[in-house]
């Protein structure tokens, strides 16, 4: 609950969410209940892992990004079967369905999952058994992007994404196709984008649609090259890109859509506040931007929550959150029917609000 009059337009506006990680949506609740189904042992000498209270107070004290992804791929190891993966994925779009999400483009790191033995196929199936029933039950779409990930060996990138290709799981590839583009993710400094760029243009010879993490702890440059290296089409986080003037306007002119996550960046330290992320920057700049809840369960907010304190902290017009909610629309990679049916939702609930509120 934030505390701007515009709270209720803002629970009630049609959102998109192009930034959140299937297993950042993980809660410690559920994460000792799927440990103790799967018999799956948590690190004994952390206290952290004592009880839900511990761990939860651990997760509000993250350090870096690195300090959150120790805990994050921890998080991991208790996800086996496909009933986890459709239980996990079912409580996010329902949370998110609750929220007024009508669109959802859901991250998943499988190189994470490959190598204790989850096979991509486990994923894909609990997800889409879950985006199906919430897309008749909820009326909210998702689709699924993998991310490749950073602190690996670009080697096991380049065999993980092989693999998918092989698999024909992209959708570009023709029918039967569930992933909805490529990412890239995980610790950003030292790992320059330029390192995937064989794989990143591999996914743009067969018509993958392609975003990166970048700019989250990284310089401005690390933005440029997502772009100029790995033609990213969006870029997740961004933050830093606001050091850089020439950048900013290449990513207006271009129209590429920043994936921004004030609260995330606070939790992760990259901010001290959240009035430090640059979203008046780039409202001034034409720079479009989404907003976003990256790992709710371990930022402990999910993305109304996010709404409501980026308006507390920036004090947005109502016309401006109707450019943020109609850009987050034409930043998605759901098809024109459905972006129209979101716009046209959108330009309901901004006009019902200006009538209400000159009564
Ligand atoms: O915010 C993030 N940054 C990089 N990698 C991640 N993996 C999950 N969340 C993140
Ligand atoms: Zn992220």
């Amino acid at each position: 609950m934030c505390k701007s009059p515009l709270h209720s337009l803002l629970v009630a506006l049609p959102k998109c969410e192009h930034h959140m990680h299937l297993e950042g949506s993980l809660s410690p609740e559920l994460l000792f209940r799927l440990a103790a189904k799967n018999s799956i042992s948590l690190p004994q000498s952390d206290p952290a892992f004592e009880s839900v209270e511990s761990l939860y107070a651990r997760y509000a004290a993250f350090t870096s990004l690195d300090d959150f992804l120790g805990y994050y791929y921890i998080g991991f190891s208790v996800l086996l079967t496909q009933s986890d993966f459709e239980e996990l994925s079912y409580t996010y779009l329902s949370r998110a369905a609750s929220s007024n999400v009508r669109h959802t483009e859901v991250f998943f790191d499988p190189q994470a999952h490959l190598s204790r033995g989850v096979a991509v196929s486990t994923i894909i199936g609990g997800f889409q058994a879950a985006s199906q029933r919430a897309e008749t039950e909820l009326g909210i779409s998702s689709l699924l992007i993998p991310c490749l990930l950073r602190h690996l060996p670009v080697e096991n990138s380049a065999a993980c994404f092989g693999e998918m290709l092989s698999a024909n799981l992209f959708s570009s590839q023709g029918s039967g196709g569930v992933l909805a583009g490529l990412g890239l993710c995980s610790t950003e400094i030292a790992k320059p984008p330029s390192v995937w760029k064989d794989i990143f243009a591999l996914a743009e010879a067969n018509g993958i649609r392609r975003t990166s993490h970048a700019g989250e702890e990284g310089p401005a440059e690390y933005v440029a090259k997502a772009l100029d290296d790995l033609h990213a089409m969006r870029i997740d986080h961004g933050v830093h890109a606001a050091d850089d003037e020439g950048l900013l306007e290449k990513l207006a002119v271009q129209k590429i859509m920043l994936t921004v996550c004030p609260v995330s960046n606070v939790r992760l330290r990259g901010v001290d506040d959240i009035k430090e992320v640059p979203i008046r920057r780039f409202l001034e700049k034409g720079v479009r931007f989404s907003l976003n809840s990256d790992d709710p369960a371990y930022f402990g907010a999910y993305i109304q929550e996010v709404y409501c304190q980026t308006e507390d902290a920036f004090g947005l017009s109502v016309d401006e959150w109707g450019m943020i909610a109609r850009n987050a629309v034409e930043g998605s990679w759901c098809d024109d029917t459905r972006k129209g049916e979101i716009l046209r939702d959108i330009g309901g609930v901004l006009g019902d609000w200006k009538k209400t509120t000159k009564d």
